[in-house]
């Protein structure tokens, strides 16, 4: 992890059409905020790729772009190459989405809420019914399809979001801070579910999170993500043997091995506590708390 992350990223994202993901060049201002900042990023198909970063870093800007939620005004986004920009519907139709916010309505059942996204995803009629159960068993929620969603646990509600992001069978799943303000069972309880599909299925998995320990243990690969740029990417094992040996070769380290949380302080330096950032997220657990009061 020596070299420029610049170069390492600009190479990845260079990898082809075939990726599930690929942003080349991508930029989203608001305003004087340049929020994502010439965002190279691949994600290959199959794999659980994490983006991490601390507040601001654009993580939730540069996936409302690869969802065709926001333009793309500079740079390109292509969803298993097919263009955000220029076709837009075809992208939607290749994935699932999880938002941070709260995407089910509480005054609905568990099953009322996911037969809406069949509908709105144009899951063929005939099959809806089957499609809205395999969705609800697949995230555990069987049993308790048929009462309102706000008597379900925010655990519950996390994977009835899930199971209404599956329901169109995407072949790209896409999570936005899946498991923030959750207690760690019900944060396994979101993985394992995760993991369930994908290994039934195949899909490609793309999920922010501020948690480095799960970016740890479930992500395949992980980029860091500071300022609107991918600051350091590779298996989460690559990134932290990386700064492991730098130190060593240094002489600053000692014998333990740095977590993730190490690398992005080192790939980050000093522009990390300046510019807001801490990985504890305050303003998103408030979020997460609302959305499931
Ligand atoms: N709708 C908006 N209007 C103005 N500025 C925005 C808007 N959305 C995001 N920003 C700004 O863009 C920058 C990147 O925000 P973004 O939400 O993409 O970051 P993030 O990494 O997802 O952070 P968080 O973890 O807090 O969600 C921040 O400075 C934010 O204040």
């Amino acid at each position: 992890m020596t070299e420029d992350p610049a170069d390492r990223t600009a190479g990845d994202a260079a990898a082809g059409p075939a990726d599930a993901v690929t942003c080349a060049g991508l930029v989203h201002t608001f305003g004087e905020t340049r929020a994502v900042d010439g965002l190279e990023l691949s994600v290959r198909p199959g794999e659980v790729f994490g983006l991490l970063g601390p507040n601001g870093a654009g993580k939730t800007t540069a996936i409302r772009c690869i969802t065709t939620l926001l333009p793309v005004p500079a740079g390109t986004v292509r969803v298993f190459g097919r263009d955000a920009a220029q076709e837009r519907m075809a992208v939607r139709r290749l994935l699932g989405y999880v938002p941070q916010q709260l995407s089910a309505d509480a005054a609905l059942t568990g099953r009322e809420n996911v037969t809406l996204f069949a509908r709105v995803f144009d899951v063929p009629r005939r099959e809806r019914a089957a499609r809205v159960a395999q969705a609800l068993a697949a995230v555990d929620l069987t049993e308790a399809a048929d009462r309102l969603a706000n008597t379900y646990s925010g655990g519950m509600v996390r994977r009835l979001e899930l199971a209404q992001a599956l329901v169109s069978a995407p072949r790209l799943l896409i999570l936005d801070e899946p498991t923030i303000g959750l207690d760690p069972i019900a944060r396994t309880g979101v993985w394992d579910h995760i993991n369930a599909v994908r290994a039934a299925t195949g899909m490609t998995v793309l999920v922010t999170t501020h948690y480095m320990d799960e970016a740890d243990q479930y992500c395949d690969r992980v980029g860091l993500m500071h300022r609107g740029r991918i600051r350091a990417l590779g298996t989460p094992a690559e990134l932290r043997q990386g700064l492991g040996e730098r130190r060593r070769a240094e002489g600053t380290g000692g014998d333990a091995l740095p977590t993730l949380e190490d690398v992005f302080r080192a790939v980050a330096g000093s522009g990390l506590d300046e510019s807001s950032g801490d990985f504890r997220d305050v303003r998103s657990t408030r979020r997460t708390a609302h959305r499931v009061g």
